[in-house]
């Protein structure tokens, strides 16, 4: 078993099979780029329908003696994986903002909750994969009927771009602990994090093959749904994309999904609120992550009778924010992901204002001294919007704040869910039968009330509507990785009785 030690380069290696980093051959590569710098640092070799084939299949052979282990058994080796990744913790959370662009003091949070979610799915496995007894007509000792909770195989997974270490572990953590071998597919625009996390996995003890890591795009991903040994898929990533993995997976095998998709969330907030809280909730709700989080919070809606006085203590708020080094302990917005996301969130900005909003800050690319060819954009926040303008209706997944102003709180709801995402939603009150009264009507997976993007490993996330379905990070989830054996039993077999 081979110690932990953080590699000095990502530039190849960036498969994970056989136990260890890997590389393989391939005609077809992408590039890897580096947000904070823009340089581009490694060519990744795609893996094709064979190479894909080749991986799974050794993951098929290598679940059996993984399922074996009694959930304690397993446990044991995932506690080891939270305490590896917490030593090394500084050492990922450094080639998480390498990998994604992120401010270190956010990626030292992920690396954190990473290891706590291999400790959590570690000890609640044992209690939670059990089965049922029932009694059946007839003496008890005689008839019976128990369940066993099984795991499914195989589970291939499909992650995103922008919370590379921590979207892998909410699926692998799980997957592992209820007896399943798992082959990653991360996203291209971020394809290292899986690659330490399977580092990690083999130093605790995992054993070969049941973790694996291939690269690649559509394609690969599509290798990955339509292969026979794949028994479920577990995906992270945008609407469209998760409506066509659905299908590849209903296609072949009937296999189940668990969809976490994009939002367009609502946070509402009423007159009654404490302006310095609602302005930190709403900057956290947008600017983490520059802006590139599923549950921000976009819509910001704001009772008339408080929204200037809101607008001018944001925005006095807002010039204390920094943006450049992700390195910095004191950058509080990173880089994006690439160029291609930047434009997309210039263009959607510019075009908002072409059809008559109005931009109070930010909005466009700068380059901070030293960082000149990075992917760095200057918060935006914007007013005087429609709700039917595209970047009120659809997903920006950028650092893009909209104000819009409300009268009533039927109204605010109203308008509120008016979307077909349903992801996140927040409120800010003092009125706390209020809070929890609109918290029941947003149609969200998740409700904050005067707060926001907090996650907990053991509080069920997914989402309602389009956002998606299925929920990770909670005891059930456990269920969604396992399926049901329900055992009869007769220890009298009487064949004359049965021929009456
Ligand atoms: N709900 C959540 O938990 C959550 C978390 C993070 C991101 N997201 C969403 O993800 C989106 C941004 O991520 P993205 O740009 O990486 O999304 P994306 O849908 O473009 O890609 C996601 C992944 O799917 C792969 N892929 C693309 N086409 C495929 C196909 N036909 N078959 C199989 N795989 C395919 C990609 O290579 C990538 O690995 C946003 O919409 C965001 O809201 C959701
Ligand atoms: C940890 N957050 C901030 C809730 C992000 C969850 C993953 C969504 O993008």
């Amino acid at each position: 078993m081979a110690q932990f030690v953080a590699p000095s380069h990502l530039s190849d290696g960036l498969y994970f099979f056989h136990g260890k980093r890997q590389t393989i051959a391939s005609e077809h590569t992408f590039k890897v780029y580096e947000p904070h710098t823009g340089q581009v640092v490694a060519h990744c070799p795609i893996a094709d329908k064979h190479s894909t084939d080749k991986i799974i299949e050794a993951a098929h052979n290598a679940q059996p003696k993984w399922a074996e282990l009694t959930p304690l058994e397993r446990g044991k080796i995932l506690n080891k994986v939270a305490d590896i990744i917490r030593e090394n913790q500084e050492a990922l959370a450094q080639w998480e903002v390498r990998t994604n662009g992120k401010p270190i003091t956010e990626a030292r949070m992920d690396i954190a909750s990473s290891a706590d979610t291999f400790q959590f799915f570690a000890g609640v496995a044992p209690a939670a994969l059990k089965g049922d007894y029932f009694d059946l007509p007839g003496p008890a000792y005689d008839r019976f009927a128990y369940t066993r909770r099984e795991p499914l195989g195989v589970v291939g997974c499909i992650g995103a771009w922008n919370y590379p270490f921590q979207t892998c572990v909410w699926k692998v953590a799980p997957a592992l602990a209820a007896g399943n071998a798992v082959v990653y597919k991360p996203s291209p625009f971020a394809p290292g994090s899986p690659v330490l996390l399977g580092e990690v996995l083999s130093a605790a003890g995992i054993p070969d093959d049941v973790y694996n890591v291939i690269q690649g795009e559509a394609d690969t991903g599509n290798a990955l749904c339509t292969n026979d040994f794949i028994r479920k898929v577990s995906f992270t990533g945008s609407v469209p994309t998760g409506q066509k993995i659905q299908e590849a997976c209903a296609k072949r095998n009937i296999k189940p999904v668990t969809l976490e998709l994009g939002g367009k969330s609502p946070f509402i907030i009423f007159d009654d609120t404490e302006i310095d809280n609602a302005v930190s909730g709403a900057i956290l709700a947008n600017f983490l992550n520059q802006g590139q989080v599923c549950t921000n919070a976009t819509r910001v809606y704001v009772h008339r009778r408080i929204i200037n006085e809101f607008t001018e203590a944001l925005l006095k708020e807002l010039e204390k924010l920094r943006v450049g080094n992700p390195f910095d302990e004191k950058t509080n917005v990173g880089a994006n992901i690439n160029e291609d996301h930047l434009k997309k969130i210039e263009g959607m900005v510019e075009r908002a204002v072409e059809e008559g909003a109005k931009l109070l800050r930010g909005g466009k690319r700068i380059h901070p001294e030293g960082f000149e060819n990075g992917f760095y954009f200057d918060p935006a926040v914007l007013t005087n919007l429609t709700e039917n303008m595209e970047i009120v209706t659809d997903e920006i997944f950028g650092a893009v704040m909209l104000l819009l102003p409300f009268d009533h709180e039927d109204e605010v709801v109203e308008r509120a869910n008016k979307t077909g995402f349903g992801l996140a939603s927040g409120l800010y009150t003092r009125d706390l039968r209020r809070a929890h009264r609109i918290a029941a009507q947003l149609q969200a997976g998740t409700v904050f009330i005067n707060t926001y993007n907090d996650t907990e490993v053991f509080v069920p996330f997914g989402g309602f509507k389009n956002s998606g379905h299925g929920r990770e990070n909670c005891v059930e989830t456990l269920h969604a990785y396992s399926q049901v054996k329900s055992v009869y039993v007769n220890t009298q077999p009487n064949l004359e009785h049965h021929l009456g």
